[in-house]
């Protein structure tokens, strides 16, 4: 059925322009939409594995007179072009008989995503008898076996090993098995063995696990002194210097921090507006994460010299005010051993062997400190993958499990290359975009079993693919599947917001990973929806508050507008045309704001952000904050994510509410759901390190998002890495699916037309079949 009602409104998919679909759907949910032969209420279907198309809501069917509906269709499809828009839905005014149209002409259709197979790289895992007393036999006999590579590796005599190994391969498995077999095979004192991992989430599940193997016990597994590196360092401090790493002078949020480079910079008198102070901090833990102090930083542009004198500031401000942060816990415990021999023996002798995960990811200061307390034994185990290194923003380098042997020479290697977790399907397209990447130890994939080929759809934009996806998961559950099966991945937290507000007004439980607030709280986003709010409401005092920033006043201001109000008894709007700033270009730009914001409340919301943005100085606002938001997150990026939303409202009030709705659904959701095991994941790909789902979908696999913008600013001026590190997160998300891989495509982002990311380029696309 590709006909409907909107009112009096007559809706054709064949006709309909493809960025309507989205309120067209919204119309349905809302039960806006009627059957234009029977009259009663239908919704829009918007999935990804066929065209859109209208079904009866109570009935989930088309409707019974299908046959006549063509007929529909056929005048349907041939609205002519003469028509009218009234609140975003086509009016047609005069029809004429041109053809019929059989399949929607805005409707691109997914694709099966394909790469080579190698047949060398199809094997069945060979399964391993043990000796029937041996421990790795009971681990089997309850479940937990390995292949013949595995068990080398988990058996494997002790010295410096490096498990080099692909996704999914079972360096988790091996790992817990490794410190489980010393401790019952090996007869190690489970208190002399350190597991190093990358998340103390990553810890607890790793004790989960091995509480579960034969001869476990709570009392064993807690002696292992198991955590990140910071939470052991701080352990170690705080035994031996607990005056000096009191927790209260921990530096713990980035805003502390950020406080302290503004205080700096503006000490400096560095223009405190123009400055990326977030992207600074991130280079100057960088740097310490490199053991570079500031003496020993070779700035490449004017912009890190900048950064460099802040760094300098920064670590004396720290010093004389004796605080701390979460770099010099590392650097701190790096030095303490060094500065004192004796105790660095005692520890020496008390850790024997060393367990390290997600060795890819590890940083100078974290391999210097690990060399350092493994000394003469090196008894290091480490596990790793090359091209699951993502975090060298932060200072981690590959280059330590690429130069493991060289520095080690008497070390082991083992290459896990069984992929046990994903499809031959998902596997072989992984790995032919990961194969794209000059640094990198090449290495074989096997994989076992055949499945379902990932598939590539491509909605319309940001909000269409929220819905497909959604609809999809809706569809699954439907036949079975559990919300704990899918995981949504994004490259930044901004990508999600679409998504989280589909899954925020369906009955799904979810869980959005995310150490930031919603999406309208961010700074800009904030500003220009204040604008809006006053729009509305005049009186608005929170509103008038935060738009002072963007008219380049203080925050105190509010105190000189609240008198203004009760002085001249006008709404906090109005105070801003009384507002003395000694510049007359300031104050006749500040007389003309209310009136002109009163004057918008007619418009749609979108109007009224381009008028704001273009003739209110919100566009000069944003360029004079420059990359206020860092080089991941830029202002004016989220100016055009406001108006993707702000498309789909005709008025400001109701967009209003709904950013304020959502707003409270993000804090509502997030208590709700904290503890819940059962919920679909929406998380960065960086959270999602590690995991594994039966389905994931990968949001905006388009150029500008992965890769990122800023990485192919990079590449414009020769430097390969920052694609490579993205190639890498495609590949850490691509290998997260077990049984199901769906890659997003939209057409259109942020507003701006978008084209497939250059990472799928070296596979080949496909028509889908569907099965079933
Ligand atoms: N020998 C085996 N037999 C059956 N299943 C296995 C075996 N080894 C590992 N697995 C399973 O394969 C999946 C991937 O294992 P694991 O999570 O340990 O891999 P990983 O190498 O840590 O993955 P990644 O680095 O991609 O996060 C898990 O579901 C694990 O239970």
């Amino acid at each position: 059925m590709l006909t409907a009602l909107n009112y009096d409104r007559f809706i054709s998919l064949n006709t309909i322009d493809r960025q309507e679909l989205q309120k067209v759907y919204e119309a349905g949910k809302n039960g806006l939409l009627a059957c234009t032969l029977c009259g009663e209420a239908v919704k829009l279907y918007l999935g990804i594995k066929s065209a859109p198309y209208f079904y009866h809501y109570s009935s989930k069917q088309p409707c019974a007179t299908e046959d006549l509906s063509n007929v529909q269709e056929e005048q349907a499809a041939t609205i002519d072009i003469d028509d009218e828009k009234t609140n975003g839905f086509r009016l047609p005014k005069s029809r004429s008989i041109l053809k019929i149209v059989t399949e929607s002409p805005t409707f691109k259709p997914p694709m099966t995503i394909k790469a080579t197979i190698h047949t060398s790289e199809l094997a069945n895992s060979l399964p391993v008898t043990y000796p029937k007393e041996s421990y790795l036999n009971m681990l089997a006999q309850n479940g937990y076996s390995v292949d013949a590579t595995q068990s080398k590796a988990v058996t494997i005599d002790e010295g410096p090993i490096l498990i080099l190994a692909g996704a999914g391969s079972g360096k988790t498995r091996v790992l817990t098995m490794r410190a489980a077999f010393l401790i019952h095979e090996k007869k190690v004192d489970p208190s002399t063995i350190m597991l190093v991992t990358f998340t103390n989430k990553a810890a607890n599940e790793m004790k989960e696990r091995l509480l579960h193997y034969p001869m476990m016990n709570k009392s064993v597994v807690q002696k292992i002194v198991s955590g990140t590196f910071h939470s052991i360092l701080y352990q170690i401090l705080i035994f031996h210097e607990r005056e000096k790493w009191q927790r209260n002078k921990l530096l713990s949020s980035n805003w502390q921090r950020e406080l302290l480079l503004k205080e700096i910079a503006r000490e400096e008198q560095m223009d405190e507006k123009d400055f990326p102070f977030d992207a600074a901090l991130q280079l100057i833990s960088a740097w310490k994460n490199s053991m570079l102090s500031p003496n020993n930083v070779e700035p490449d542009n004017d912009w890190e010299q900048k950064v460099v004198q802040l760094y300098i500031g920064y670590e004396t401000k720290k010093q004389q005010r004796n605080l701390y942060d979460f770099d010099d816990m590392l650097l701190g415990g790096y030095r303490f051993f060094v500065d004192n021999p004796a105790i660095l023996a005692t520890y020496q002798k008390r850790f024997t062997h060393f367990l390290l995960d997600e060795f890819q990811d590890i940083n100078k200061v974290q391999y210097e400190w690990i060399k350092l307390m493994a000394g003469s034994a090196k008894s290091i185990y480490a596990v790793g993958d090359d091209d699951q290194s993502i975090y060298s923003f932060r200072g981690s380098d590959p280059k330590y499990l690429l130069d493991f042997e060289k520095d080690y020479p008497n070390s082991q290697t083992i290459i896990l290359d069984y992929n046990y977790r994903s499809s031959q399907e998902i596997v072989s397209a992984a790995k032919s975009t990961i194969s794209k990447n000059t640094k990198r130890r090449a290495k074989k994939m096997i994989t076992g079993y055949s499945g379902k080929p990932p598939i590539g759809f491509y909605p319309y934009d940001e909000e269409e693919e929220a819905t497909m996806i959604l609809t999809d998961i809706q569809e699954k559950i439907k036949l079975g599947y559990e919300p704990r099966d899918f995981a949504i991945l994004f490259r930044t937290n901004t990508n999600s917001r679409a998504m989280f507000e589909r899954l925020a007004s369906s009955s799904l439980p979810f869980r959005l990973e995310q150490d930031t607030g919603s999406f309208y709280q961010r700074f800009i986003v904030k500003s220009m929806l204040s604008y809006l709010k006053l729009i509305d409401d005049p009186d608005n005092q929170q509103a008038v508050g935060d738009i002072l920033p963007t008219l380049f006043l203080k925050k105190s201001v509010l105190q000189d507008i609240k008198a203004t109000s009760i002085l001249e008894d006008c709404s906090f709007l109005d105070c801003l045309h009384f507002i003395k700033t000694g510049f007359a270009f300031q104050e006749s730009k500040l007389k003309k704001i209310p009136n002109t914001l009163k004057g918008l409340i007619n418009r749609s919301p979108l109007d009224a952000i381009n008028y704001i943005e273009k003739e209110l100085g919100f566009q000069e606002f944003i360029k004079k904050r420059g990359n206020e938001g860092n080089q991941w997150d830029k202002g004016s990026d989220d100016i055009r994510d406001l108006k993707v939303v702000a498309r789909k409202f005709n008025s400001i009030k109701e967009f209003v509410q709904y950013t304020d709705h959502m707003m409270a659904m993000n804090e509502e959701l997030r208590k709700q759901y904290k503890n819940e095991s059962n919920v679909i994941t929406l998380s960065t790909i960086h959270r999602a390190k590690g995991l594994e789902y039966k389905t994931v979908y990968i949001l905006g696999a388009v150029d500008g998002s992965i890769p990122h913008d800023f990485a192919l600013e990079s590449f414009r001026n020769n430097n390969i890495f920052p694609l490579e590190e993205e190639r890498r997160l495609l590949y850490v998300a691509m290998t997260r699916a077990q049984k199901e891989l769906f890659l997003s495509i939209p057409m259109y982002l942020r507003g701006k037309k978008a084209k497939e990311s250059r990472f799928l380029s070296p596979l080949s696309m496909s028509p889908f079949v569907q099965l079933h």
